[in-house]
């Protein structure tokens, strides 16, 4: 396929941000298409779906957290070309949620320091996130 004429795919995900400053990032797990490459909570938006309320089912499925829209802030975005897709991907900050960060579909979580995220692989879509977050965050 051309590279033009790609499809692209809305993809929404979130820096959730701890009391300590600390960023989740979680593992993908095997079978997956970038497996064992740490990424952002999120995943795609569906069809009439708002991105928001996208980011709250997939916080609620992902990780058994309760958030509101109020509560997701804009923070960045990514734009990449992989082979098959465009890729792009809103990334919002998160800072108030209810509930407690469990993992239900990831192979591992982890609370980094932005000075840190660096040491976990990441797709390659993320890297200019990972500058922003640092810039921002960091
Ligand atoms: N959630 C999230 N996805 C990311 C990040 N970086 C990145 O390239 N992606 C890509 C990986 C996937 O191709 C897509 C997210 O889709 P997904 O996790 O909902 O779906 P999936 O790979 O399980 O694929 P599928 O089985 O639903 O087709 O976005 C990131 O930081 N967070």
């Amino acid at each position: 396929m051309a590279k033009n004429s790609l499809p692209i795919v809305l993809v929404v995900a979130v820096a959730l941000v701890d009391a300590d400053g600390r960023v989740l990032i979680a593992k993908r797990p095997e079978g997956k298409k970038l497996a064992g490459l740490w990424e952002f909570p999120g995943g795609k938006v569906d069809p009439g779906e708002t991105p928001e309320a996208a980011l709250i089912r997939e916080l609620r499925e992902e990780l058994g957290i309760d958030t509101h829209e109020s509560c997701l802030a804009p923070l960045t975005f990514a734009s990449h070309a992989y082979d098959d897709f465009h890729l792009l991907m809103p990334l919002y900050v998160c800072r108030r949620w209810k509930g407690e960060v469990t993992r239900h579909e990831h192979a591992d979580l982890a609370w980094v320091r932005p000075v840190r995220l660096r040491d976990y692989p990441m797709p390659p879509a993320d890297a200019p996130l990972v500058a922003m977050i640092q810039d921002i965050l960091g």
